[in-house]
């Protein structure tokens, strides 16, 4: 992670120090689930021992396909989520990373809390932040970096916007050469160990991102989950080679609701670790991200106030999935909750 971009990320924090006390248990010689770790989320949960079965998949995309841009419209529109192939990234790298990624987590727990993050803080190692509005603990770790994505994450935004319509004269903070060189972005390692009653405990509860765009690799073992509304959860296979692409907070805002971000989680498994590297991808400190002109209209009203990537993120630490709809300005003249909202997360 650039200097520059954990200055922008961790001055979202400061306002919203999160204290998590809690021992680190060693993953590798437990038994036994923690009652710590035990959620009650029955109905909500899927049985252990498999993905669930949908109709429909995540939409896998081939990046030179000539349809590209058209594929990954509709992908953002009716998923929020798709997989991308063919991204330029090769599959040895991604297999260098996640064996990085292993070696860090195998470390011994002290070692481990040397790199503790701090409550304020962006990176170190410790439990998602999320952690803080849920009452049992999940089996998750934040760590380092890497960088190779940063170029994909500035081609998906040209695909993801240009299915929209939008062109690089509408989107002035992507620099001079359109290659959104001020970004923010923060780079994280989850990992899930196998864990002996997988459905009772959660890896990542349900959750969207506050970003524009999440690049996640994930290793041969399945656990994440999307809400796909009117199916429930659908696991997104692991695809050898292939990264998944989330459509986050940020950019359902830019886009004024047209590409919602997607509600996801991830579960855990009862005999394999599973490993994912997540690359949170935002726009540049001073930005303000307000739905687009040319996405606003009559009929069309902005839905969203303006709102820079740090104070999304102080509202996000604050009232978590509740957080896009505190920022929204324009309600339905029928009333009707906002399907895009997130707002009815069901927690223990
Ligand atoms: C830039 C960020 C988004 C994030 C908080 C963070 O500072 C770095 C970690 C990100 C993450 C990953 C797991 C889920 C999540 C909700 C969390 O607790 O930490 C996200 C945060 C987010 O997107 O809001
Ligand atoms: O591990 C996963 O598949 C999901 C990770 C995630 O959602 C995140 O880091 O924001
Ligand atoms: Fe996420």
């Amino acid at each position: 992670m650039p200097s520059r971009s954990s200055a922008v990320l961790s001055d979202a924090f400061k306002s919203h120090p999160v204290h998590l006390h809690h021992k680190h248990p060693d993953f590798s010689s437990l038994q036994e689930l923690p009652d710590s770790y035990a959620w009650s989320q029955p109905d909500d949960h899927p049985p252990s021992g498999g993905p669930i079965f949908a109709s429909e998949s995540v939409p896998v995309i081939d990046l030179d396909d000539p349809n590209a841009l058209k594929l990954i419209g509709h992908a953002c529109k009716t998923w929020g989520v798709f997989q991308v192939t063919n991204h330029g990234i090769p599959t040895d790298l991604l297999d260098h990373i996640e064996s990085a990624g292993r070696t860090l987590f195998s470390l011994p727990v002290h070692q481990k809390l040397k790199a503790a993050r701090s409550p304020d803080g962006v990176s170190g190692y410790g439990v998602a932040r999320i952690s803080s509005f849920f009452p049992k603990l999940m089996c998750d770790v934040i760590e380092a970096y890497q960088t190779e994505v940063k170029r994909l994450a500035g081609r998906l935004m040209w695909l993801m916007l240009g299915s929209l319509g939008i062109s690089k004269a509408d989107i002035k903070w992507a620099g001079p050469k359109g290659n959104f060189k001020g970004a923010s972005a923060a780079l994280q390692i989850n990992s899930y160990p196998a864990c002996p009653d997988p459905d009772r405990a959660m890896g990542l509860a349900a959750h969207t991102d506050s970003t524009l765009l999440t690049i996640l690799y994930q290793n041969s073992t399945s656990g994440l989950q999307v809400l796909r509304e009117g199916t429930g959860w659908v696991t997104v296979p692991p695809v050898r080679g292939a990264l998944v692409v989330n459509v986050g907070d940020l950019l359902h805002i830019l886009s004024n609701g047209l590409y919602p971000s997607v509600l996801h989680r991830a579960v855990v498994n009862r005999t394999r670790h599973r490993l994912s590297i997540a690359y949170l991808y935002g726009p540049p400190s001073s930005v303000q991200i307000s739905p687009l002109p040319r996405l606003v209209g009559p009929g069309q009203p902005p839905l969203y106030r303006p709102i820079t990537w740090s104070e999304y993120l102080g509202t996000k630490a604050k009232h978590f999935n509740k957080a896009l709809s505190s920022v929204r300005v324009f309600s339905p003249v029928n009333g009707l909750a906002d399907v895009t909202d997130h707002n009815t997360v069901k927690v223990n």
